[in-house]
């Protein structure tokens, strides 16, 4: 379980510059729960991920994992236990290694990573787990990731982020940058895995489709709060019409950007 409480982040405290990004946040997510997350500009999504991964320290509030107190926990320490996928395909892999030695990283995540020769067991490990995204990549193995399309790089950055099976896995607009027939892939392969992997799993994303399709709750925010969390029930009276409806309602959002 991921549990937030009364977590607030203010960016140029005391300046003219000041910025609350986050407002006094409390926050339970369940175990193997996948929570798709929406909200206008500005309204704190990818802070409360940063603040959830350690890359921004909280002026206030405390943060569990698994019932552990991970608030003090440096950024490179919880990455052994938080697999992270930006908006930037080429964010989340080597591009001058292989997919192989990209893989190998991904295996010590977080813990000092020397180049070592891969054995044959741990090639067919990764052969096995890169046949899963469908894509021909397991023929690809000595491929330098440099080379490989953004979708491509992008379903090798989930199957990275992923590798170590994760306490919790945080997906920042992870699809956004790509085509949408890739998008889509990267999607239900993003789904597959996480069902497989019974993952407790958030993501940020700006389609209401997706939201919706993708997980088993919504959260909604405005302006560094949560101004809704849609659970199970509620989420299966939901049609795209009634969540835009719901959406514009409460954050007052009339946008295009919604259905895209
Ligand atoms: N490093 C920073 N310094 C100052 N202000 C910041 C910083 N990072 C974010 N902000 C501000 O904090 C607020 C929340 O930003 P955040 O990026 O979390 O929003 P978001 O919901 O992810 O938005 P978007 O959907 O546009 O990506 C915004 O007003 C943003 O300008």
């Amino acid at each position: 379980m991921l549990e937030l409480q009364d977590i607030s982040v203010v960016f140029n405290p005391d300046t003219i510059h000041e910025k609350v990004a986050l407002s006094h946040i409390h926050l339970q997510i369940q175990k193997g729960d996948f929570v798709t997350i929406i909200g206008s500009n500005g309204a704190g999504k990818s802070t409360l991920f940063q603040t959830i991964c350690g890359a921004i320290t909280p002026q206030q509030g405390r943060i569990y994992l698994e019932h552990q107190d991970i608030t003090s926990l440096k950024e490179h320490k919880r990455s052994r236990f938080i697999g992270r996928l930006f908006q930037d395909p080429l964010k989340g892999t080597a591009p001058s290694m292989t997919i192989a030695e990209n893989l190998s990283l991904a295996s010590c995540h977080g813990h000092y990573f020397r180049l070592t020769p891969i054995s044959l067991k741990q090639r067919h490990l990764m052969q096995e787990a890169l046949k899963e995204l469908d894509l021909g990549l397991e023929e690809r193995m000595d491929t330098k990731v440099g080379v490989l399309s953004g979708g491509q790089r992008q379903a090798l950055s989930l199957l990275m982020a992923t590798y170590g099976k994760p306490q919790l896995l945080l997906l920042d607009e992870h699809t956004a940058a790509l085509d949408p027939q890739t998008a889509q892939k990267v999607l239900d392969l993003t789904a597959k895995i996480v069902k497989k992997e019974k993952m407790t799993t958030l993501m940020i994303t700006h389609n209401m489709e997706d939201a919706l399709k993708y997980g088993q709750k919504i959260l909604i925010m405005k302006d560094g709060k949560i101004i809704d969390f849609i659970d199970e029930k509620r989420k299966q009276d939901l049609t795209v019409d009634k969540l835009i409806h719901l959406y514009s309602s409460k954050t007052h959002d009339y946008n295009d950007r919604l259905l895209l």
